[in-house]
């Protein structure tokens, strides 16, 4: 099912990167390329252009400023006028209002969605779910899904609304970027951030993930606190490509502009892949989650997910995330007289809930790989009926338990979403999500004694001792 464009990117079996989150970095794909102690002397070494992409504004403090120097055949600018994309579907959206979205505080969940049989390819299967705020006030986010059957072809899409942090859940993505190549699995994440060109190729046919795209800020490591120097995810963990070009001329080649939340296009004759050598500190970075080194409560309670964030945008409040990417990877439980699960909560921050494989601890059934949940600010949710009931049929006698096989992920933010037609009509929608605590009895008993108290779980009486306040 490959077509020309796959032959002419052809991955090899085991790609180079270079590694580190936040490092300035250089890649040549040929020796010497790189101009030495300027960025833009008068002509380049090999002929080639210098061309800067910025992240950040040019004047961002030094600690935040993101910003890479291309060095290419020809310069983006060599392109036809961009024209709106025919046809244009309102399937995108960057700017949440009410001509485009809804209000919903009731918990939300959907069945994965299926990959479609006609040809689609990684552009033409996006969606937004749903999001807040805009791309053109450079404040918010969307959440998108994408399920495509087929590699891009002649064609190459850019964002020039925010970043995307696109997590798969089935089938690999070849990512050619300007910076170079990435392959990205399943259980891995890939940032592709607001500008970059680049094109995915599905080596496995039919794929389908999550993404989140942020505006107006980047994706950053938590700080990590009392946890100190190291965990969670470690710096030297996240790849980011080597430089790779193709000199070929391509007649009638695409770049796909998301601009606003539309989709336009320009022409022009050659590949934007055409970068020989980079500098800097903006570039793509994938990150395999199994690297991922988790904290948790090792006595009692349940701690708080923010304890598993592998990366944070953040607002201009301290402490308060535009979007943190949060996961429930692989671990041991190990917490006495706990109820483990998630607690029963309500957050003023929005949850948006992915599961790449395996189960979730708060949920026995119809949390699906591949489906999704939306628990808006405030909206109550925590574990299903059967998994309370599961969790004290256990009672104290629970062991250390190693909850494995499992992925899931939460991206989490301080705006509230609205929710996209395309979700709140699609056939995956579970219309019956709310029966999932229907069934959660009261376990209500009045009376406690002296430091007795009734365990109704077990309808016997337990004295209470070695309380955690001694
Ligand atoms: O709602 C959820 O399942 C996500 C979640 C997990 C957890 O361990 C604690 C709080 C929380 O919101
Ligand atoms: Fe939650």
């Amino acid at each position: 099912m490959e077509s020309d464009s796959m032959k002419r990117t052809d991955f090899p079996a085991n790609l180079e990167y270079q590694s580190g989150f936040g490092n300035h970095l250089s890649s040549e794909a040929i020796a010497g390329a790189l101009p030495q102690g300027q960025n833009s002397p008068l002509v380049c070494p090999l002929g080639l252009y210098a061309e800067q992409i910025s992240g950040t504004s040019f004047t961002a403090p030094r600690k935040l400023n993101l910003r890479s120097w291309l060095y290419r055949i020809k310069p983006s600018v060599t392109h036809e006028p961009f024209k709106p994309r025919v046809p244009s579907h309102e399937r995108l959206v960057s700017e949440f209002n009410q001509s485009n979205s809804s209000a919903n505080p009731t918990q939300l969940r959907w069945k994965p969605v299926e990959i479609p049989e006609s040809p689609t390819d990684f552009i033409d299967g996006l969606h937004t779910v749903c999001g807040a705020g805009s791309s053109y006030l450079r404040h918010g986010y969307a959440i998108h899904m994408y399920t495509a059957n087929k590699s891009m072809d002649n064609c190459a899409f850019c964002n020039a609304d925010g970043d995307f942090l696109i997590v798969p859940q089935k089938g690999r993505l070849w990512i050619t970027t300007e910076c170079g190549k990435l392959q990205v699995c399943p259980g891995e994440i890939v940032v592709l951030p607001q500008g970059f060109r680049f094109t995915v190729n599905l080596p496995d046919g039919p794929s389908r993930g999550y993404i989140a795209e942020i505006f107006g800020t980047h994706f950053q490591l938590p700080d990590l606190g009392p946890i100190g120097a190291n965990g969670l995810a470690a710096p030297r963990d996240f790849l980011v490509p080597t430089a790779w070009y193709e000199e070929s001329s391509c007649p009638g080649y695409t770049i796909v502009q998301k601009y606003g939340g539309e989709l336009f296009t320009a022409k022009q004759d050659f590949s934007p892949f055409n970068v020989v050598a980079w500098h800097g500190n903006y570039v793509p970075f994938k990150y395999d989650l199994s690297k991922f080194c988790p904290y948790n409560t090792v006595l009692f309670d349940h701690s708080d997910p923010s304890i598993n964030t592998v990366l944070t945008a953040p607002t201009d409040k301290l402490g308060v995330a535009l979007l943190d990417f949060v996961i429930f990877p692989p671990r041991w439980l190990v917490a006495e007289n706990t109820f483990r699960p998630p607690y029963y909560h309500r957050n003023c921050m929005s949850e948006f809930m992915g599961l790449i494989y395996g189960g979730y601890e708060a949920k026995a059934d119809g949390f699906l790989p591949g489906g999704a949940s939306l628990h808006s600010c405030m909206t109550p949710h925590g574990p299903d009926t059967k998994t309370y009931e599961a969790t004290i049929a256990l009672g104290n006698e629970a062991g250390p338990r190693r909850i494995a096989d499992t992925m899931a992920f939460m991206f989490e933010s301080c705006l509230i979403p609205r929710v996209c037609p395309w979700a709140l009509e699609s056939p995956f929608m579970d219309h019956d999500y709310y029966q999932c605590w229907i069934g959660l009895r009261s376990h209500f008993i009045r009376e406690t004694t002296n430091g007795q108290r009734r365990d109704v779980h077990k309808g016997h009486n337990e004295t209470v001792t070695g309380g955690h306040g001694e």
